[in-house]
């Protein structure tokens, strides 16, 4: 599986402020936003672009805009959080929603929600989520998406376990990762070390 790591100093940066514990739940928001900017970029530097002669105000010149958008899709609750600077960015994109919870005992996704256009066919998309662990979240999600006939997804995570990439590798899923670290492993809890916690708590407070 390709697995694209965005490793500047300032994605490394936002990643730290949103990793230390005493970060209050506005400022690791804010952090995301930025972060979800820097990820967003690079996921999307090799699209294909399409291009248009404009005038500028002092000659012609060839222009450019991407010639196939991706649907972005956030995984609630945690994925919302990269929603809104996704489409600032990309703001032709069209929003499908999946809401999942993952099962605390057994690390299995429970689904509750999903809005998603009834065909991708020949449709790139975006899988928003700050946090890959075991990687059943984003199987399921994917799942949901090469139903409908998608075959381009990639999956736009601020942290990633080795254990979370394995399994997505090993499904042979059309998917291939943009994230700001491969961190360590999973603990006994099914939670990302280092990592940085709950990233739907961090952001919104415990359930
Ligand atoms: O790779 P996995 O082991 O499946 O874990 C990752 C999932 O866990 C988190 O969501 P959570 O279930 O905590 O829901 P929340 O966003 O509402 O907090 C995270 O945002 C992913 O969706
Ligand atoms: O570390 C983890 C693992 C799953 N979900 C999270 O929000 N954090
Ligand atoms: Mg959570």
């Amino acid at each position: 599986m390709d697995v694209r790591t965005v490793d500047h100093p300032l994605a490394k940066a936002r990643l730290t402020v949103m990793r230390d514990a005493r970060t209050d739940n506005a400022t690791f928001r804010a952090a995301l936003h930025e972060l979800t900017v820097m990820l967003i970029y690079e996921a999307l530097r090799d699209a294909p672009v399409r291009t248009e002669r404009i005038h500028t105000p002092v000659a012609r010149t060839e222009g450019y805009a991407l010639a196939n958008p991706p649907l972005l899709v956030p995984v609630l609750r945690a994925g919302l959080g990269m929603a809104d600077q996704a489409h600032r960015l990309i703001p032709e994109a069209q929003m499908g929603f999946v809401g999942l919870a993952r099962n605390e005992e057994t690390l299995e996704p429970t689904p509750y929600m999903e809005s998603l256009p009834a065909s991708l066919a020949g449709r790139p998309v975006f899988v928003l989520d700050p946090m890959l662990a075991t990687g059943g979240s984003m199987e399921y999600t994917i799942r949901l998406l090469t139903g409908r006939g998608a075959t381009d997804v990639t999956a736009v995570c601020a942290l990633a376990a080795p254990e979370g990439i394995r399994h997505l590798a090993e499904s042979g899923l059309p998917v291939r990762l943009v994230t700001a670290s491969v961190d360590e492993r999973l603990n006994d809890s099914g939670y990302i070390v280092p990592g940085l916690g709950d990233a739907g708590d961090r952001q919104y407070g415990a359930v």
